[in-house]
């Protein structure tokens, strides 16, 4: 057995969702009995365990893994144990006006239906905490009444009276309803047998009948605690909630039919966003996605403000791809705790959402992204490059000007040598082990921006291309939005991506970036334009340079202004190398003038002379024009 590693987290406080897992017993019939028990759970200290690590073969079989969960009940600890630890304590609550919630979820044939409703004279949690409800609310002089749901292909029916039209999810003002969901009211276990199991074999999964094919739902059971019955004006106390989540299964790797494979689709759609929302809720964002699944959403309310959740992972006595999987979704939403107590700020936490569905997407079939042992830094790098390639071509785009000279010499030497360290450290593996998370991530942010478009032009784009990563990790960094590790879990990274594309588009049009990289057009002219006339001044129209030979004038500049001559040509040298005489045309005079020969004639020379003294001018003649406009436009 792998053994425990000593840095992970210890601090369990108290979560909104409490997750533990079942593994369950064996049957007479179970093939896998002999096999490899599969999961091996280490409970630190016993049953007062406060979080539990269990073990499972990787999928060569040679060494294991484990993922954490807040407790695991094994094979031969049944629902009473369950109740009687997790549940009972619950019930005095719905009398004071609480809606606990009970979900079990986990692959088919985990033992869903075994926990919540029972099976074979084994009462289950459902029936259990009736039981006891009814006792409760009978020396208590409350009524009960239950409802009684299937969630079919995100349509609820109600299994209490089949005949009614589809239930209706209506929320006002934050509060659920449910229109349409018949309440029955029981004042016995018996009627509640009778009510719960008739329900029950009504659409009961994988049941045929000649016009209905086997369909597979979410299904759950809500016991209202009502004020007294005698009083006309009855109101809601309390509920409890019991969800039997439809069995996971990764549809790809079984061959199913059309429409088994939409159904598939939705169930498994719908258990990401249950995870979703457990994540959510375990790391106190202040969104939680109840609306992405019919069920998170009828569950809504149950799952606000201090209302408990109890999530159970059903496994398979034999660990199973598609229990493994539903094992490390429930690991990973205990997380969001941990995370919440290591310094992130609200808005990265909410960044770094699980978005378990997109991953799994992502993913190969059967994968499992989120053990905790696993690394993926590899594929981190590689999105990396990608986001830094995008992140270069884009800031190529708006770093329109040098703005070198936005900042003073000492803070641009400060952020270099920052820029330097992160650098360097940027080398080291953006990903860390899942679970740990990368501190100070705000502290860096702004600093590395402001130091990432301080860099002249050139610079920056090698920088940005030769650094890729780090400026990837950067753009990950800034406003805190997607932080580049695992603390994002693993499995996320393909799903973060775009959102890490997103945020970097919006970081590119933050207001910071804004004001520093691209000043307003009108300054920016006024600025060459100020520049044009410093030129103007600066620059003589004409210079008389110095004669060579006077030494006291050497280095001097002359700027005495002189009106344009024709330079006086020196005739002694007009014969030397060639002959006027032998020219035929003016053409052949130019072009051996052109050909580098010592050619002067009058006639070019001039015309030469004058060319550059024009040139000149009209050097200085379009500035000004260029001024001119300039001033007009600012
Ligand atoms: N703790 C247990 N001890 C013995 N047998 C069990 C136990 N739990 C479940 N079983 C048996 O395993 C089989 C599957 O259980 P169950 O129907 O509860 O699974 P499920 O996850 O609800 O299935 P589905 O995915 O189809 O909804 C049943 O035959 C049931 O009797």
């Amino acid at each position: 057995m792998a053994s425990i590693p000593s840095d992970r987290s210890k601090a369990i406080t108290r979560r909104k969702v409490r997750v533990v897992a079942k593994i369950r017993g064996f049957t007479d019939t179970h093939a896998e009995y002999p096999a490899n028990l599969g999961f091996s759970v280490n409970k630190p200290n016993g049953e007062a365990s406060e979080s539990v690590t269990i073990f499972f073969p990787d999928q060569s079989g040679s060494c294991k893994e484990y993922c954490d969960v807040d407790y695991c009940y094994d094979q031969h600890e049944d629902n009473d144990l369950i109740f009687s630890r997790e549940i009972k304590p619950w019930i005095f609550e719905v009398f004071e006006g609480c809606n606990p919630t009970i979900i079990a979820c986990g692959g088919r044939r985990s033992g869903k239906t075994h926990v919540i409703q029972g099976s074979d004279g084994k009462p289950g949690l459902a029936t259990l905490a009736v039981s006891k409800i009814l006792s409760m609310a009978e020396q208590t002089r409350k009524s009960i009444t239950i409802s009684f749901y299937e969630v079919y292909q995100e349509h609820v029916h109600d299994l209490l009276d089949p005949k009614q039209p589809a239930v209706s999810i209506l929320e006002d003002k934050g509060k659920i309803q449910h229109k349409g969901l018949s309440q029955v009211p029981i004042r016995s276990i018996a009627e509640f047998y009778r009510l719960y199991f008739s329900g029950c074999s009504s659409r009961k999964s994988g049941q045929k009948t000649a016009i209905e094919l086997p369909r597979r739902s979410h299904r759950g059971l809500v016991v209202n605690v009502l004020t007294s019955a005698e009083n006309s004006d009855t109101r809601l106390v309390g509920k409890m909630n019991f969800v039997d989540l439809a069995g996971y299964e990764d549809a790809r790797r079984k061959s199913t039919d059309g429409i088994n494979l939409v159904e598939s689709a939705k169930i498994n759609k719908s258990i990401y966003a249950m995870y979703n929302v457990i994540y959510s809720l375990n790391a106190n964002e202040r969104h939680v996605p109840y609306r992405e699944s019919k069920i998170t959403h009828m569950l809504k309310d149950s799952f606000d403000g201090m209302n408990r959740i109890l999530m159970i992972t059903c496994l398979k006595p034999s660990s199973c791809q598609d229990s493994v999987y539903m094992l490390s979704l429930a690991s990973r939403s205990c997380r969001g705790i941990n995370r919440a107590v290591t310094g992130f700020t609200k808005e990265a936490k909410s960044m770094t959402r699980p978005m378990v569905s997109s991953s799994h997407k992502n993913g190969p079939p059967g994968s499992v992204p989120t053990i905790v042992k696993k690394k993926h830094t590899a594929s981190q790098v590689h999105f990396s490059k990608k986001k830094a390639n995008v992140m270069a071509s884009t800031m190529k785009g708006r770093k329109l000007f040098d703005e070198d000279s936005l900042l003073t010499k000492s803070v641009k030497a400060s952020l270099q040598a920052s820029s330097l360290e992160d650098i360097d450290s940027a080398d080291e593996p953006l990903v860390q082990e899942e679970g740990k998370c990368i501190p100070n991530v705000t502290n860096l942010t702004v600093l590395s921006e402001v130091e990432a478009f301080s860099l002249p032009t050139s610079n920056m784009e090698t920088t940005i291309l030769n650094k890729d990563v780090f400026m990837a990790s950067k753009v990950c960094l800034h406003g805190g939005d997607i932080p580049p590790s695992p603390c994002a879990s693993n499995s996320t990274n393909g799903a973060s991506f775009p959102e890490q594309v997103h945020s970097m588009d919006k970081e590119n049009q933050s207001p910071l970036v804004t004001k520093v990289i691209s000043p307003p057009i009108s300054a920016r002219l006024r600025e060459l334009s100020n520049n044009l006339k410093s030129l103007w001044s600066s620059t003589p129209l004409h210079i008389k340079l110095p004669k060579e030979n006077d030494a006291s004038s050497y280095g001097q500049v002359c700027t005495e202004t002189i009106e344009p001559k024709t330079p006086i040509m020196d005739w002694s040298i007009v014969n030397e190398g060639w002959d006027v005489a032998n020219l035929h045309s003016p053409w052949e005079t130019l072009s051996m003038c052109n050909s580098g020969m010592k050619v002067r004639s009058n006639h070019f020379s001039n015309i030469f002379n004058l060319c550059s003294l024009d040139f000149h001018i009209g050097t200085h003649i379009i500035f000004f024009v260029v001024e001119l406009h300039c001033s007009r436009i600012s």
